[in-house]
């Protein structure tokens, strides 16, 4: 993740707003007073549902939409009122990139990252040198004379970076880009953005639906819900103490730990008649994360709990974890009062008779 020192904003977005004509007479508010500055240098992720406002939002940043009140800036230039030639020098300063990677069928992976440069009017001897640099960055020299079609949705997702970082951009946008990829792949390319974030000092603005995204390279997260920003700061900081619910429940599923099948199999919405458990999920962050609070809750209030799964892990070098835990229904509610008490996060995912 990136932790590094910033030097101001590469994108402000002032008292934006942005409305559609909807058929009939009503219009779609997709965006609602949106400040945010997104830090020089660092790879900030924008997280919302789907319609929140996410895409919209990006499309800004390079003029593919136009608020329809307050600004965007990205390096200086503010991108609605920009003119024809300003608005082509924004764009060579803004790569992006695509959930579905966009690449033209018919060129290779090599013609693919030149396109950029040949619109631009680079000299061919230039394209050259920074088509062999670029695709020798994304790992894909043994590939080049290859055409989209003959290759993985992560090895197209590479050309997509390469043909982005072309025109040497200062900020580069990604639209869901790993979101059509295995884990695994997901992986390989969240490290290639980090790399490149770092490398070359490249501010990067990422949507997403996912957390794990943010949690695996984003140094600060903005989170979007019915076209408003409703939380935003480093990731750690958000993580940490989320104030909002939509933030809350973006959390509490990414940790990927299941209930072990004996328990998911018998586990019901509504508390059962009789003597019956409550499984809960415990999300550790902050600093009590690592405080030994479940043995405390038993120590201090006699509440024995037992522990289903589990997983401590680190986000920006502090500890975040998970927990599903049972105890007995009866007295559940006091359990979790005295874990939100000591600032852990709690959620009821049901119960067991
Ligand atoms: N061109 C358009 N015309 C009319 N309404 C639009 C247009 N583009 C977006 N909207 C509306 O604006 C709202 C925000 O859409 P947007 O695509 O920005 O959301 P999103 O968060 O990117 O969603 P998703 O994750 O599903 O792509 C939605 O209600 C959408 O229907």
């Amino acid at each position: 993740m990136a932790d590094r020192q910033t030097s101001g904003a590469a994108i402000t977005f002032q008292n934006l707003g942005k409305s559609f004509d909807k058929k009939g007479s009503s219009q779609v508010m997709a965006l609602e007073g949106v400040n945010l500055d997104v830090p020089a240098g660092t790879i900030t992720g924008i997280i919302g549902r789907s319609g929140a406002g996410k895409s919209t939002l990006l499309r800004m940043v390079n003029g593919l939409e136009q608020p329809t009140s307050g600004t965007v800036t990205v390096a200086g230039h503010d991108v609605g009122r920009a003119g024809a030639a300003e608005l082509r020098r924004i764009r060579r300063d803004v790569g992006m990139i695509f959930q579905h990677f966009n690449l033209l069928s018919s060129r290779t992976v090599y013609g693919n990252v030149a396109l950029p440069l040949e619109i631009a009017g680079v000299p061919s001897a230039e394209i050259k040198r920074r088509v062999d640099d670029l695709i020798a960055r994304v790992g894909l020299e043994a590939l080049s004379r290859r055409y989209p079609a003959e290759l993985s949705g992560g090895q197209k997702q590479r050309v997509g970076i390469a043909r982005a970082l072309a025109t040497q951009p200062k900020v580069l946008l990604s639209d869901e880009a790993t979101s059509a990829l295995d884990p695994e792949t997901t992986q390989t390319v969240l490290k290639l953005l980090a790399d490149i974030n770092r490398d070359l000092g490249l501010t990067i603005l990422l949507i997403t639906h996912e957390m794990a995204v943010v949690r695996d390279i984003a140094s600060h997260v903005a989170v979007i819900d019915g076209g408003r920003i409703v939380e935003a700061g480093p990731t750690y900081d958000v993580f940490a103490d989320p104030k909002h619910p939509t933030t809350r429940s973006f959390l509490t599923g990414i940790t990927g730990i299941t209930l072990p099948s004996f328990i998911a199999g018998r586990l019901q919405a509504e508390r059962p008649q009789g003597p019956s458990q409550e499984v809960i999920r415990i999300t550790f962050a902050g600093r009590h994360a690592t405080d030994p609070m479940l043995a405390r809750l038993t120590s201090e209030l006699g509440i024995a709990v037992n522990i289903l799964a589990g997983a401590i892990e680190e986000i920006g070098a502090h500890p975040f974890g998970n927990l599903l835990v049972s105890v007995e229904a009866e007295r559940a509610a006091e359990a979790r009062a005295y874990l939100e008490r000591h600032e852990l996060l709690t959620e009821v995912l049901g119960y067991v008779g």
